[in-house]
């Protein structure tokens, strides 16, 4: 290349490059994938490296993306926010552990890893403990002062309490639009537009993605908009003077402690081994997270060391991102069939004329529900792109408008089920539809089956997925409770179907019934009630006639059980049906009742006493409650004025001893909490 062809080709990299970046960070619009954006700026890197008397003053590789709108008050940053160098590959991670070692002429280095959050960087300043500002990052240098807005954020506190606070000090985190909040909104949108279109008015358009959204969101004039729209944050950096955190560790404990928003998922690494297991770790972990997330960000732990390393114009060179790929390819929409799930549910599944994408073929991909068939405006025999992210299942990122064929039909979401023809419905601020004929809807059926069987639940393995279907379609089972009226008779008379196989299904169905109630109140599918959830509710009812007649109130008193999960038990005991179901499993035996030894008592030493358990003890936390149970004990989840005792481990948040102050509740430490039982046990001993 000649020096003139260099030029030419560093201006036009420039010119994309601040294109794109204008979409990004004004308009909130992704143009290309963040993947072929960062090739392009590396391709730039690259030229400048090589050539540095022709990179351009303004060059793209020197600055922070964004600016600052006309909208807000400008504000200067204390300290400037700057990007974060990135990769998309593990080499690139083993080069800049080489270099941190380099620079701090150290043979080992503590990492801190966290999930990058896909949201918008903002910096906070507290005086005196109360928040007073809160700006964008803006072109990195200064930013618009959104303070209302940052106010609306419920996580975030607007005044902090506790020890060693600061007279100033500045945190920095992410502010994001959980997943769920996206298609909340999404789907009142999409109500929305029905009106609209009746009333012949322009519709509104959906939201993007929920990165896109809380930008957007949080640069609008109208904060109590701004408060029906759920924001939320993670704080992830503090700065100031005198803050006595030497470590990036001990200041995210510092901020958890003021009780800022932190998110748990960061670990300590002790070595680039480990951050790269971390990495693995969350490649798809990251997807059942309430929001979105891009990759790892891994920061030198040690402060003087990230002193001595320092900065370039634009990122830390302690720190870099870690960059999940998403792995793309194009191909041809061929139809659009939707699924039934156990519990009615209606996903749409995009039919794909077959391409190779990340080393396997593609077919299908999900498009989780009608708000998304909407948003990308599908039309069928569209060519579409298809990602592969975390997901096992690819999605549809969007659609090559230019290859739209003329006259092409809309993909309109069905409105009836399509296994049994029961109308759909959605319930307001959904974004599912669902069948509800629960009872008759053979995938429902089907779907609930297999979950009754799996190994968390029944534990029925001699069971597979065509013999229930044989089952089903022959009459001989029409409920999950029907599994245990087969004979061997009756499994004989099914096509293809052995002695054998049949002694073997009757053996695991019997074996079952001795499965504990928690697996039995699993297996009959009560939505929101996984496995975790079902244990909690078992041995805090000890029966399903008590979890029967539960009330919304007293269901929520069981810890970690919150107002969903609540209605959600109420309203499956309130369907005839399900107390059929239910009153069929009990005739043939299997248990709904906690075992003797799962409720036999140690003693009565807290009876009728209640326990806020809350910190870290030196036994598990869920090892304590148990030990307050197996001694009468009966655990909350709040300090109230009711409460009898908050047991404290270390590191508990101070919002709860500052309640317990407040009722005059006992603290209990671990060490009384263990003389109190001793002290109950011999007065037992001594009434008797
Ligand atoms: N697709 C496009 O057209 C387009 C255009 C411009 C930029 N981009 C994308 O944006 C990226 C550049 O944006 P950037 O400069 O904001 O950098 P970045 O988003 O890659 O990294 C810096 C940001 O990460 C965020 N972050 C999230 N979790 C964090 C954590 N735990 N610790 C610290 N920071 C955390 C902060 O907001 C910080 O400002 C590029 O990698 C590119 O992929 C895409
Ligand atoms: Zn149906």
């Amino acid at each position: 290349m000649t020096e003139q062809e260099v030029k030419k080709q560093i201006q036009e990299l420039s010119e994309k490059i601040n294109f794109y970046n204008y979409e990004y960070y004004q308009k909130n619009n992704s143009v290309i994938s963040d993947y072929d954006f960062d090739q392009l700026l590396n391709q730039l890197i690259e030229l400048e490296e090589k050539f540095p008397h022709l990179r351009l003053e303004d060059s793209p590789t020197q600055r922070v993306g964004g600016a600052i709108t006309k909208e807000f008050p400008t504000v200067y940053h204390k300290y400037p926010m700057l990007s974060l160098g990135n990769t998309y590959n593990e080499q690139e991670l083993l080069d800049f552990d080489a270099r941190v070692k380099k620079a701090i002429a150290e043979e080992d280095v503590e990492y801190i890893c966290e999930l990058k959050f896909d949201g918008v960087a903002i910096s906070l300043t507290y005086e005196n403990g109360i928040l007073k500002q809160a700006v964008t990052r803006g072109d990195g240098v200064r930013g618009d002062d959104i303070t209302p807005n940052a106010r609306t954020i419920r996580s975030m506190p607007l005044r902090i309490e506790g020890d060693n606070i600061p007279e100033s000090f500045e945190v920095r985190g992410e502010v994001f639009l959980p997943k769920k909040e996206f298609d909340r909104i999404n789907a009142q949108i999409v109500e929305e537009n029905e009106q609209r279109e009746k009333a012949g008015r322009k519709p509104m358009t959906l939201l993007a993605n929920p990165r896109n959204a809380a930008s957007g969101t949080l640069k609008m004039q109208d904060s109590s908009i701004v408060s029906k729209r759920k924001l939320d944050c993670y704080l992830y950096a503090l700065l100031g003077e005198n803050l006595g955190a030497n470590t990036h560790e001990e200041a995210l404990r510092q901020l958890t402690a003021w009780t800022f928003n932190v998110s748990p998922t960061y670990k300590k690494c002790n070595s680039i081994q480990e951050v790269l297991d971390f990495i693995k770790d969350w490649e798809t972990k990251r997807n059942s997270l309430p929001l979105e997330t891009d990759g790892i960000v891994i920061k030198v732990n040690n402060y003087a060391q990230q002193q001595q390393l320092g900065f370039t114009s634009k990122s830390p060179r302690w720190a870099i991102a870690y960059k999940y790929k998403a792995e793309s390819a194009k191909t041809e929409l061929e139809s659009v069939s939707y699924q039934v799930g156990r519990t009615g549910a209606i996903t749409p599944v995009a039919n794909l004329k077959p391409v190779q994408l990340a080393g396997t073929v593609v077919k299908r991909a999900s498009l989780h529900n009608a708000n998304e068939i909407e948003r990308l405006n599908l039309h069928l025999n569209d060519w579409v792109y298809v990602e592969k992210g975390g997901e096992i299942i690819p999605k549809i990122t969007g659609v090559d408008m230019s290859l739209r064929k003329e006259g092409a039909k809309k993909i309109d979401f069905i409105h009836e089920c399509p296994a049994c023809g029961t109308p759909l419905v959605r319930a307001e601020g959904e974004a599912v539809h669902f069948c509800e004929n629960s009872a008759h809807c053979p995938p429902q059926i089907k779907g609930k089956i297999e979950h009754f069987i799996q190994r968390q639940a029944m534990n029925i393995e001699s069971l597979g997925p065509e013999t229930i279907e044989q089952l089903l379609d022959t009459g001989l089972v029409k409920d999950a409770a029907d599994l245990y009226l087969l004979t061997e008779e009756s499994l004989l008379t099914l096509e293809r179907f052995g002695k054998r196989s049949a002694e073997k299904l009757l053996q695991g169905v019997e074996a079952s019934k001795s499965q504990a109630f928690s697996k039995v109140l699993f297996a009959i599918g009560i939505r929101f009630v996984g496995a975790t959830v079902a244990e909690k509710l078992a041995n805090y009812f000890h029966s399903m006639d008590a979890l029967s007649q539960a009330t919304v109130e007293s269901l929520v008193e069981v810890p970690d059980i919150g107002e969903r999960i609540a209605q959600s038990v109420v309203n499956y005991f309130e369907i005839e049906e399900n107390r059929q179901f239910v009153g069929k499993l009990r005739e043939v035996g299997l248990n709904f009742e906690l075992s003797e030894e799962e409720t036999t008592l140690n003693s009565e030493a807290l009876k009728g006493k209640t326990f806020v358990v809350s910190g870290v003890f030196s036994v598990s936390r869920d090892e304590m409650k148990q030990l307050v149970k197996q001694h009468g004990g009966k655990i909350v989840s709040s300090v109230s004025s009711k409460l009898d005792y908050l047991l404290a481990g270390d590191k508990m948040g101070p919002s709860k001893l500052e309640k317990a102050k407040k009722f005059n509740t006992i603290v209990l430490g671990e060490e009384d909490f263990y003389q109190m039982l001793e002290q109950g046990a011999e007065d037992g001993v001594n009434a008797e």
